[in-house]
């Protein structure tokens, strides 16, 4: 099919390499520095910072009432900050006129997690109507809807109406209809939060693949952070407002720093088995329970081989995985070792540069 950003074609092959590195060296789209805003006493951001570049998927995750939709809403116009400046392709949004910042606005493409379509107009109808309030002719506006919509896989639905659509059809029509103005950034609120997994999958797919094909800059705001693992390239972490913890997701995932990402993360890595955890004591008797973290190179994931190989029955293995996430290998597991065996294992995992964490005793069989 024909490229729906033709000028784009280098950005294409940029982003499909999906390396954050490529990414870090390209163009700024999105600069919002020292932002504020206060609701009575609730500050819901304070003095918030972040970059997003060309080619981007940058992940904003916290827990409600973190300052997410606070935040999307001052990216998209829709709220005024207090304070700071958020810059879109280098132009300040604030103190615009009206007419200027619909013009960054058309840069900005924005899917909603309850859809917002209307459901009086057909699929090509919603998918047209940002085309026709900026006053694009017919016939070019056909031939536009045509390719969005083969673009998310609806060719075959044009005509029908969203109540005839499953979620994950409604929310495919969304995005066409945010794609529609060719934005520079597609700005994605919980866009999968009411959609089931599967479906969760499917349209995670889809905005990995336009990032990848046209290379169009997203940011995305969720609290699944099994959302920010499967497509994103950088996650930042907000709370009361303020980005906490950043860093490229597969660094965050190996080795997240504060308490509340390491509480988002709970689910998608190894945790020690309960039981064990109810037993755990700091005194030093029995086997020492030690946790390692360790990420590397995609082929350096079979640490846990390489540890059972130098050395065979020293330790119990308890709980542990791997993960692959943007070709890093992210590696986190459980063991238990006597007290002879401590040193010279542990020496072994430090010199493999894994780190690890020795989190207490367990005495007698789990
Ligand atoms: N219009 C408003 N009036 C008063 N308080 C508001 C308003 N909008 C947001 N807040 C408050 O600001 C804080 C941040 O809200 P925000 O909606 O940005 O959080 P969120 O991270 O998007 O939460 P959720 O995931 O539940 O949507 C909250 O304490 C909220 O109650």
């Amino acid at each position: 099919m024909t490229l729906l950003f033709p000028d784009d074609i280098s950005l294409s092959r940029r982003a499909a390499t999906d390396t954050t590195d490529i990414v870090h060296r390209a163009p700024v789209v999105v600069n919002v520095r020292d932002l504020s805003r206060t609701f009575g006493a609730t500050h819901a951001l304070r003095k918030l910072s972040l970059t997003v570049n060309q080619g981007e998927i940058l992940g904003i995750i916290g827990r409600s009432g973190a300052g997410k939709s606070t935040l999307i809403r001052c990216l998209n116009g829709l709220e005024q900050p207090d304070e700071g400046v958020i810059e879109i392709e280098g132009r300040a949004i604030s103190g615009l006129s009206e007419q200027d910042l619909q013009a960054v606005r058309s840069r900005v493409g924005m899917v909603f997690q309850h859809f917002n379509l209307l459901s009086a107009k057909t699929v090509a109808q919603n998918v047209a109507l940002p085309l026709k309030i900026a006053g694009v002719a017919k016939a070019l506006r056909q031939q536009r809807v045509a390719e969005l919509l083969q673009l998310v896989g609806l060719s075959d639905k044009t005509d029908h109406y969203p109540a005839a659509l499953s979620g994950g059809q409604k929310q495919r029509v969304g995005i066409a209809r945010a794609l529609a103005g060719k934005p520079a950034l597609l700005l994605c609120d919980e866009a999968t939060s009411a959609l089931d997994p599967e479906t969760t999958r499917s349209i995670l797919g889809l905005l990995k693949s336009l990032n990848q094909q046209l290379g169009i800059t997203i940011l995305l705001i969720t609290h699944e952070m099994e959302v920010i693992k499967s497509v994103a390239h950088r996650v930042a972490v907000i709370d009361a407002g303020e980005i906490i913890e950043s860093g490229p997701v597969w660094q965050v995932f190996a080795h997240p720093q504060t308490p509340l990402t390491q509480t988002l993360l709970r689910g998608l890595l190894p945790q020690l088995p309960e039981n064990l955890a109810a037993r755990l004591q700091q005194q030093p008797v029995g086997e020492a329970i030690y946790r390692v973290d360790f990420a590397g190179e995609d082929d350096q994931g079979d640490l846990l081989t390489r540890l059972a190989t130098r050395w065979p029955g020293a330790f119990r293995l308890l709980q542990g995985g791997v993960d692959h996430i943007q070709h890093y290998a992210v590696v986190r597991f459980f063991i238990a070792l006597p007290q002879a065996q401590q040193q010279p294992v542990i020496s072994w995992l430090q010199q493999q540069q894994a780190q690890v964490e020795r989190i207490g005793y367990v005495t007698g069989n789990d």
